[in-house]
Parts: C-alpha cells; sequence; structure tokens
C-alpha cells in the first residue's frame, strides 16, 4: 500500500482527483468506481471543476457506486441515488452510472445482478473508497467476509450513530445496506482510498498496524496489489510510529 500524507482535506481532494483526471484521459472509456459520504465530497467538486474549466470528458466513463441504504426511496434526501445526483451526476454527464437499488422487491437478486453487471462492465479502473471509524469499507462492516460480492449488510450502530447526522434521528437511518463485498472492490484495478480529519486517525493508525482480518474491513486492501492511502495530517497523526505499541 502506497501512503501519501497530504496537508488537508482540500489537497487529498485535488491529490485524489488529479488521478482520476489522468485516468480519463488516458482511457476514455474506462470505469470509475465511486463512494458516498463526506470524504469524497470535494474531490466530485474538483471533478466537476476540471470538467468545466479544462473540459475533461466523462462522456464515455461508466460508474460503479459501492453502497445504497436499503428501503430508503431513490429521490429520499439521504438516499445515495439523490447524493450522487446532487454532487456529481447533475454535473457531469457520464456514459452510465450504477448504483444498486435499495427498494428492490427482491434484494438476493439484486444483489446477484449488480455483481454480474460489475462483471460485464467492469471492473473498475480506480476505487474511490472512504473509511469508516470502524474501518468499514462501502458498507462491509467488520466481520463481513472478505470472499462476498455484493450482498445485504447489517449496518452497525457505530456507523448509523455516525450517519445519524443526515437524518432528523437516530432512528430513521436504515439498518440494512445493499454493498459490494470485499470481494467486489478488491476486483478493481486500482484503489483509491481517502482519509481526511483527526475522527479517521484511529482508523488509519489500525490500517497502518498491517494486521489482516475480518474484524477490521480495510485491512482486505493488503490483499490488492495496487492501492493508494490519500490521508492528511489530521488524520494521519503519528502514523506508523502510533501503530508501535
Ligand atoms: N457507506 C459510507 C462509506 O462509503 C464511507 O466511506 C464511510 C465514511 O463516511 P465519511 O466519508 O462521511 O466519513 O461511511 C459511509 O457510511
Amino acid at each position: 500500500m502506497e501512503v501519501i500524507v497530504v496537508k488537508n482535506y482540500e489537497e487529498m481532494s485535488r491529490k485524489a482527483a488529479s488521478v482520476i483526471e489522468e485516468k480519463v484521459n488516458a482511457e476514455p472509456d474506462c470505469v470509475l468506481g465511486l463512494a458516498t459520504g463526506g470524504t469524497p465530497l470535494g474531490t466530485y467538486e474538483q471533478l466537476i471543476e476540471g470538467h468545466r474549466s479544462r473540459g475533461i470528458d466523462y462522456s464515455g466513463v461508466t460508474t460503479f457506486n459501492l453502497d445504497e441504504y436499503v428501503g430508503l426511496p431513490r429521490d429520499h434526501s439521504q438516499s445515495y441515488h439523490t447524493f450522487m445526483q446532487e454532487q456529481l451526476f447533475s454535473h457531469i454527464p457520464f456514459l452510465n452510472t450504477y448504483i444498486p437499488n435499495g427498494e428492490a422487491e427482491d434484494l438476493d437478486k439484486e444483489c446477484r445482478e449488480y455483481e454480474a453487471l460489475l462483471d460485464k462492465e467492469g471492473p473498475a479502473n480506480i476505487q474511490l473508497l472512504g473509511i469508516g471509524s470502524n474501518g468499514h469499507i462501502g458498507f462491509n462492516e467488520p466481520g463481513a467476509s472478505f470472499e462476498a460480492g455484493t450482498h445485504v449488510e447489517k449496518l452497525d450502530q457505530v456507523t448509523r450513530e455516525a450517519n445519524a447526522r443526515f437524518f432528523p434521528s437516530l432512528e430513521a437511518v436504515p439498518t440494512e445496506a445493499v454493498t459490494m463485498g470485499i470481494a467486489s472492490i478488491l476486483k478493481s484495478e486500482e484503489i483509491l482510498l481517502l482519509a481526511s480529519g483527526a475522527n479517521k486517525q484511529e482508523a488509519i493508525r489500525r490500517l497502518l498496524k498491517g494486521e489482516v482480518g475480518e474484524m477490521f474491513p480495510a485491512s482486505a486492501l493488503y490483499n490488492h496489489k495496487h492501492v493508494t492511502l490519500i490521508v492528511d495530517e489530521e488524520a494521519y497523526g503519528k502514523g506508523v510510529d502510533a501503530s508501535a505499541e
């Protein structure tokens, strides 16, 4: 895993956007794996800026999102469909954009079909990832199998509490999500993991310890040959030193 420590959120976002733009320029029909949450927002702003001011062209690019809440209507203000529409898709025209359908009647079928679509149109050339404070990636919570493809995951209390800031109450946060599994994520050619802010310091410290196990989902990234962690100083903290306990 290559680790790039940057000054702050803005620098992290610029760096991530430049890696994506380079790929899109080199391979105009590439596939991007996209994430939600606060972490990639700045990256999306940079991509939008690059599209507007430098004409970076996404008309041949296909995107796959990692996850979606189960049971939230697609047009709910906090659905990941709405998030992506507002933060990226309404600003940049892509060829195809795919997000799991959390409203599907048969969720197992939806998961199988999403994985099959990823196999058909993918894999992602670059997969963008954030990290939860408990080490989750996508919505793969501690204990999720490293072998799993797209599946329904029960959300951890920690995750629901972290995401409650976007909902009127904790009770309103969905209890399940459809998520690409660890195995789906590891199919990508290249993975960009972003982390910013002091509240990610503990997760990054644990990641940098390098112990691989299903109780810390992000550690699965050590099983991939091309992962870059772009981390800001606050999230990095003392980095590897802090892990030498
Ligand atoms: N499912 C998403 C993840 O894809 C995201 O990386 C993580 C961190 O979120 P944030 O970037 O807001 O800290 O939690 C969310 O619940």
